[in-house]
Parts: structure tokens; C-alpha cells; sequence
């Protein structure tokens, strides 16, 4: 089912009494006084110019000669006159206008803000449903999100355009009661009014939907615009940019995205500007006719200065029927992310929400996991990266994956995370296919380590207690991780300990070093095990480590795998040579495997390889 093609505000105002019933009711009510109280003051204003003319021309002329008229006991309007009764209902309704507006407002803007959470509630759980990540990937979802938060360059802000809603419907209302209050004078009287305001409405809003189809056309632009200037920006390209002298092309590139995404907005339209001046024409016409018509009726006598004064008050009002350019132009740019979250969410629906709850225990692994004749390519890609790849890892045990650069390493990890699902073949755990499996259960019992892993600007303490939220607070636990990953020399030198924040962009942080962030990825892995994890996905552990490091973390990898189903990727032997078992992959295939000793003596791609790296060590020990 799809979403129903309702316009960008029709789809914004049944949000609101899903976001806040209440606000919508003060919205309502806001836009009621809004434009009924002005019909109210319109009509007061005429009963008052009358009551003023009969008040100074006396009975004679009909008026009540002030207060306590001729005979009998004088009422309110009698004791203070015709004029005074008009004016005491004028101030009342300038009263309650200036009371009821600024009290129900505050509702408005209590409803604009849940409106803004419900909109970033439903895209965050329609991002984080799926288990799987390549919806991530697709760059036409990475528009859809651009144009969730923002039109073109501007950032969208509910508030003022729930507000300018207010306004622009109470006018539209006011524009109605104007509308029959003027059909009084002569029933026709309205109509070249609305023609011509409707005329106008038109060319505003094929001008305003044109400015808003072609920001939102240009969105992939504006993205790698501000792709480019957080470049500017992020400390990681700071460096390269002034050691590369990347300046002035970064200016120049996104100079020319910003120039290419609005020039398209901005472009002049002869056919609208034609419509415009046709319908200003329209307008002046009608407002100097009618306006006319009604000098005509007073100066015959017809109508007296009172009504005068509401007439001419109806033909302003009647602008309600226009286009306000101000209140238009925000609600139209307030409104116009809500059908892209709406399609985003709606693409996600049916799926359950997939992050794994903390508490949700993890499942455990007794026989081991497969992969079956597995077939995968990305998203989008025209080679697959795995060919009918099968590979068995058996419970318990070690197995160290090794290949040449992008043969397709790490897409088997994050097969077995299922972050991907297999075009062709299976991922199965115990014998169930992964896609049989709770998703999130499944994902909670993996503690990993890849190569681009977090890199949190928190406390210490988060950033290892991600792996298992629910020790947070076990300062054992959180002890026993980083012991086990080497970071106790770390945490000693860290002026906070736990909770040293790990960032300079924070008062009193501090930034650690490549090797230390992958020691604080190592212990989140591993806190995650000792949570119930039962999988250990290693991708490049050692990396980032120093000799000694290294040295430590080889010397300790048995330990820190025993009894664990563990996967590591590594193009280090001194890491790979400790596996239980080991595969080197090729083609998308497995193409040897082994233990380190059986594939060595078989002398092929793996002897290859280590031969490689253990060389210069040999030669230099000769030396
Ligand atoms: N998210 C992605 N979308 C599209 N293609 C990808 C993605 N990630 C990896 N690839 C491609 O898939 C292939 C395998 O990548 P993978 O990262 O699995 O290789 P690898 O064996 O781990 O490489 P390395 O030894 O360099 O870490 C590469 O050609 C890479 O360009």
C-alpha cells in the first residue's frame, strides 16, 4: 500500500491531532478568532459610525439624542447612546482578540514542536527498522532524509509555519465573512473579488511550487555541497586540505553546487510574470469597480456611512482569499518535508523495529555457523563480490579469513552480522537461515570490531559499555575488558579514568590515539561477550597497534577466543597463524584452506603471502 498522494499540507494537517489533540483543538480555535472576531470589529466599526452620526444628529434624525432618550427608563445602548453600545462591543471584541490570540498561540507552539517530534520519531524508527543497512547506502534514500529536514538550502521550521498556518486560515475565514457581508450590499458584489484573488493565488503558488520542485530537484547537489563544507570544517580533512592546499578548490566546488542548485529556482519565468501582472491587473479592476459602486450607493443616499465603512472593510478583508507572500511561502516550506518522511516511513512499514533491546538476551551459537553457496553484490553494483562462496564455522573454534585487497572480507562479516542478506545461498546459524532468525536477537549476540568502528565523542565508559549496555555500571566487567584489550595503561594515563570524555571538541577532553581507539573497540567487543555475545568478529584488530601491542594482542588471541566462535580478518600471520582454522578467499570464492602449517606446506596463494611478509624479517635477522 502507498502512501496516499495527499498535497504536501493536507498530509501536514492530519499529522496534528496524532501529534497533540489539544494543540490542534487551540489551532482550530486560534483560527476561529482569528477570523471571525475581525468580521465581529468590522460590523461594530459601521454600527459605530452609525451610532456616532445618530447620537450627534438627534431624534430628529432617528438618533437616541444621547443618553436616557425620550420616555421610559433608558437601557445600557440608551444610557450610553447608540455610538456607546457600538463602541462597548468593539472593545470587547478588540479585547478578546488580543486575549484569546496570544493564550491559544501558545498552544500553536506547543503543537508545532510534537508535530516536529512525531516527524523525527516516525523517520528514526523508519532508518533503524530495517536489520539489514543498505537502505542506508542508497542515495536516493540520503535525498529523501536531505529533503526530510530541509527544502534546498533552507532548514524547515514547523513552529513559524504552523503559526503562518494560523494566520493564513483565519484570513481565509475572515475572507468568507467578508465575503457575505458585501453579498448584503449586492449578492454579485464578491465575485470579480474572489476571481481576481484567485487569479492572483495562482501565480504565487505556481511560483512558490516551482521554487520548492526545483530545491528539491537540486537536493543531491546541496548534499555534495555540504559534503564540502563540512570538509572545511571536520578536523579529519583539515589536514589534507592545508597540506594538499585544498582551499580555494573547495570554495570553487562548492560555489559552483550551491550556484547550480539555485540557478534553476531562481530562473526568471515569463509565463508566471505574465500571469502576475494579469492578475494585479484583475485586482485593481475589481477593487476600484466595486469600491466605486459602493461611493455610487452613498452618494444616492442608498447606504448610509456606517455601512460605507463595512463595505469597504469587507473589500480588504476579502484579501484573505489572496496570497499572503510572507505566510504562504512558510507554510509551503514547512509543509514540504512532510511527504518525504511520510514515504520514507511508509517504506519501512511491516517491518518490526529492529534495534536490539539491551535487556533482550542474545541467543547462543552450539553447532556453528555456514555460508551455503552464497552469491552477494551490493546494492547497485554490477559484479557480485561473492560467488557461490560456501564455508562452514564450526562453534567454539577460530577461523582467520585472509585475501588480497577487496576480495571480500569484510562483506563476509557483515553477512554474518546481516547487515546484507544473500542475493543467492544462505547465512545459516545452527542450520537456520539468518533471515529465519529475530533479527535483533541475532545481532545482539555478536560482539565485533570492524575496520571503521565507532569512534564516540562520550565518556570512556560508553564507548566500551555500548558492548553491553547492561553493565554499564559493573565496574568488574568494565575492568576485566579493558584489561583484556590492553587499555589499563590507557586508562591510567587518562585524567577523568572512566569518565574522561573521549574528544577535544569538549571542555577537559581528551582525543586518543589510532591504536587506543582500536583498543576501546577491542573492549567493546568484548564486554559484549562477556554480556552473552557468542560471536567475535575481528576485522583488522591489530592494525592500529604498536609492536609491543600487537605482540600482546597475539600472545593473548587464544585467550580471548577460547570457546568463542570467533572470525577474524587480518593480512597480519602472526594474528592469521593462531586461527584454528584458516581460508583464504579469491574470485568470491574460498580458493585454500587449512591450518597454518597444512597451508604453508601446500605451497600455494597462502605460502605466497606469508613468504611475502616473513621475508624482510628473515633477511634482516640475517643481516
Ligand atoms: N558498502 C559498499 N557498497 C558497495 N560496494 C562495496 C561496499 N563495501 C565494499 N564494497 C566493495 O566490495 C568489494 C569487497 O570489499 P571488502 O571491504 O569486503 O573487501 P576486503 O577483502 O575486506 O578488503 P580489504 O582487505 O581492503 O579490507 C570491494 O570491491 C569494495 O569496493
Amino acid at each position: 500500500m502507498s502512501v496516499p498522494a495527499l498535497p504536501p499540507v493536507a498530509a501536514f494537517a492530519r499529522l496534528l491531532p496524532a501529534a497533540d489533540p489539544a494543540g490542534t483543538a487551540a489551532l482550530a480555535a486560534r483560527s476561529l478568532a482569528g477570523g471571525l472576531l475581525p468580521v465581529g470589529v468590522m460590523l461594530a466599526t459601521g454600527a459605530l459610525v452609525d451610532g456616532v452620526i445618530r447620537d450627534l444628529t438627534g431624534p430628529a434624525h432617528g438618533g437616541t439624542g444621547g443618553p436616557g432618550g425620550p420616555g421610559g427608563l433608558p437601557g445600557l445602548p440608551g444610557l450610553l447612546g447608540a455610538a456607546g453600545g457600538a463602541l462597548l462591543a468593539l472593545g470587547a471584541l478588540l479585547l478578546a482578540l488580543q486575549v484569546a490570540v496570544p493564550l491559544l498561540d501558545a498552544g500553536v507552539e506547543r503543537l508545532a514542536h510534537r508535530v516536529d517530534v512525531l516527524l523525527r520519531d516516525r523517520l528514526l524508527t523508519a532508518v533503524l527498522t530495517p536489520p539489514t543497512i543498505a537502505h542506508l547506502e542508497d542515495p536516493g534514500l540520503a535525498d529523501e532524509l536531505a529533503m526530510a529536514g530541509t527544502v534546498g538550502t533552507e532548514k524547515v521550521q514547523t513552529p513559524r509555519a504552523l503559526a503562518a498556518l494560523a494566520g493564513v486560515a483565519a484570513a481565509r475565514l475572515l475572507a468568507v465573512g467578508a465575503a457575505v457581508t458585501l453579498a448584503v450590499f449586492a449578492w454579485w458584489a464578491p465575485l470579480p473579488l474572489i476571481a481576481a484573488w484567485t487569479l492572483s493565488n495562482v501565480s504565487y503558488r505556481q511560483g512558490v511550487e516551482r521554487l520548492i520542485t526545483s530545491m528539491e530537484a537540486a537536493t543531491p547537489g546541496f548534499r555534495r555541497a555540504r559534503y564540502l563544507g563540512e570538509m572545511a570544517l571536520d578536523g579529519a580533512a583539515a589536514k589534507e586540505v592545508r597540506l594538499f592546499g585544498l582551499g580555494p578548490w573547495l570554495a570553487e566546488r562548492l560555489a559552483a553546487h550551491w550556484r547550480a542548485g539555485t540557478e534553476q529556482a531562481w530562473r526568471r519565468n515569463p509565463a508566471q510574470q505574465a500571469l502576475f501582472a494579469v492578475s494585479a491587473a484583475a485586482l485593481a479592476a475589481a477593487h476600484v469597480g466595486v469600491c466605486a459602486l459602493v461611493a455610487l450607493a452613498a452618494a444616492r443616499g442608498d447606504i448610509g456611512l456606517g455601512e460605507v465603512t463595512v463595505y469597504l472593510q469587507a473589500v480588504m478583508g476579502m484579501a484573505g482569499f489572496g496570497w499572503d507572500p510572507d505566510a504562504h511561502y512558510l507554510v509551503r516550506l514547512g509543509v514540504a518535508p512532510v511527504p518525504h518522511t511520510l514515504r520514507v516511513a511508509e517504506a519501512a512499514r511491516g517491518r518490526r523495529f529492529a534495534l536490539p533491546g539491551a535487556d533482550r538476551p542474545p541467543p547462543g551459537l552450539r553447532h556453528g555457523l555456514e555460508l551455503r553457496a552464497v552469491t552477494f553484490g551490493y546494492p547497485g553494483a554490477d559484479r557480485p563480490v561473492l560467488r557461490g562462496l560456501d564455508l562452514r564455522v564450526p562453534a567454539g573454534r577460530s577461523l582467520a579469513v585472509v585475501g588480497e585487497n577487496g576480495c571480500g572480507k569484510t562483506t563476509l562479516l557483515k553477512l554474518l552480522c546481516r547487515f546484507y542478506d544473500p542475493g543467492e545461498g544462505a547465512v545459516l546459524a545452527d542450520g537456520t537461515d539468518l533471515r529465519d532468525l529475530d533479527p535483533a536477537a541475532w545481532q545482539r549476540g555478536i560482539g565485533a570490531v570492524f575496520q571503521d568502528f565507532g569512534r564516540y565523542a562520550l565518556p570512556l565508559r560508553d564507548n566500551v559499555a555500548f558492548g553491553s549496555p547492561a553493565h554499564r555500571a559493573d565496574e568488574a566487567a568494565l575492568a576485566r575488558a579493558a584489561e583484556r584489550a590492553g587499555l589499563r595503561d590507557v586508562l591510567d594515563g587518562l585524567p577523568g579514568g572512566w569518565d574522561a570524555v573521549l574528544s577535544r571538541e569538549f571542555e577537559g577532553g581528551v582525543e586518543p590515539s589510532g591504536g587506543q581507539w582500536q583498543r576501546i573497540a577491542l573492549a567493546r567487543a568484548l564486554l559484549a561477550v562477556h554480556g552473552g555475545a557468542r560471536l567475535l568478529l575481528l576485522d583488522e584488530p591489530t592494525s592500529g597497534l604498536d609492536v609491543r601491542a600487537e605482540a600482546a594482542f597475539y600472545d593473548r588471541f587464544l585467550e580471548l577466543t577460547r570457546g568463542l566462535t570467533t572470525v577474524v580478518v587480518s593480512h597480519r600471520f602472526a594474528t592469521v597463524r593462531r586461527a584454528d582454522h584458516i581460508v583464504v578467499l579469491a574470485g568470491g570464492r574460498v580458493s585454500e584452506q587449512g591450518s597454518h602449517a597444512e597451508l604453508v606446506a601446500a605451497g600455494g596463494r597462502y605460502a605466497e603471502m606469508f613468504e611475502a611478509q616473513a621475508a624482510p624479517f628473515r633477511e634482516a635477522g640475517r643481516a
